[in-house]
């Protein structure tokens, strides 16, 4: 897979996905823009042929250099866009070094990634997972495009959230020492105070139905991946490795998910930002 930590890097040798840039990740940078992913591409096509075609030690080439420049000024090039068609591509959660892909489940793709973190007996806090929420274009298009010009990136979002429009949150597990209990405990906490406020009082078994299907056979160890989908006509889908590991039709539960990340008290605020304005712009281009 080719990688890139943002703003942008090129492929290394090895397993991971390696840095290039000299840009320091010092702080949190993984802010882009809706092209981000599709520049990416462009410039990982760029870069591997480049790459096979020079076998080389740490340091950077001329043009990759070059390239590292051009594109760190974020540039909507054409031809960058052309090219997602051209290969994969993945954006580096910058604290995590969690890579995700742009496009996943064929068509939905990348609006912004953020990161969990969550305070240990009111202690220190610790990195839980990093996230990446992914929706179809296309379909958002066809939903909200008459709003388009008409709403702010806020607004946009308010009715993505409400709209039956598919939409994944894509949650890669950084802490090491996860449990499933764990997990169902943190769903149960947070889903449950969501389910109160959209759902009403009587959602116990809802929540209930909800967090069993984290079985205790599964494993999370750092690495997993948990998607939450909501599939069109309100079912949310919770896949777990890359298994389905069932479906619940429940607009209540579809929006208490999304609620935690992008709604009015997100884990995430400069994520949610981000991925409201990187909805307004797939909705202008
Ligand atoms: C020791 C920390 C345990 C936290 C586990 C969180 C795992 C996934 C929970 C998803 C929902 C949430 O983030 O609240």
């Amino acid at each position: 897979m080719v990688s890139f930590r943002f703003p942008f890097s090129f492929p290394q040798p090895g397993n991971q996905p390696n840095v290039i840039s000299k840009a320091a990740a010092t702080s949190r940078s993984h802010s882009f823009s809706a092209v981000a992913c599709s520049v990416a591409a462009g410039a990982a096509t760029f870069a591997a042929i480049s790459y096979s075609k020079n076998s080389r030690g740490g340091e950077p080439s001329v043009v990759e250099n070059a390239l590292n420049s051009l594109l760190s000024v974020r540039s909507s090039l054409p031809w960058a866009s052309l090219a997602l068609a051209d290969g994969p591509a993945s954006v580096v959660e910058s604290k995590t070094g969690e890579s995700f892909p742009c496009v996943i489940s064929g068509s939905r793709k990348l609006l912004g990634i953020g990161l969990r973190r969550k305070s240990l007996l009111g202690l220190k806090s610790i990195d839980v997972y990093a996230f990446g929420v992914y929706a179809d274009k296309d379909e958002v298009r066809i939903s909200l495009g008459d709003k388009s010009g008409k709403l702010s990136a806020a607004e946009l979002k308010q009715e993505l959230l409400e709209a039956d429009i598919s939409l994944t949150v894509r949650l890669q597990i950084v802490y090491g020492k996860l449990s499933i209990r764990s997990v169902r405990n943190a769903f149960e906490d947070s889903v449950g105070s969501r389910l109160q406020k959209f759902g009403g009082t009587d959602n116990k078994e809802l929540l209930q139905r909800f967090t069993s299907q984290f079985k205790d056979e599964y494993k999370i160890p750092r690495g997993s991946v948990i998607e939450l989908s909501r599939e069109r006509g309100h079912v949310l889908r919770t896949t777990i490795e890359g298994k389905d590991v069932g479906s619940i039709e429940s607009k209540a539960l579809c929006r208490s998910i999304l609620d935690l990340y992008i709604g009015e008290e997100p884990f995430d605020k400069q994520a949610k930002e981000e991925i409201e304005n990187n909805l307004a712009s797939f909705l202008q281009k």
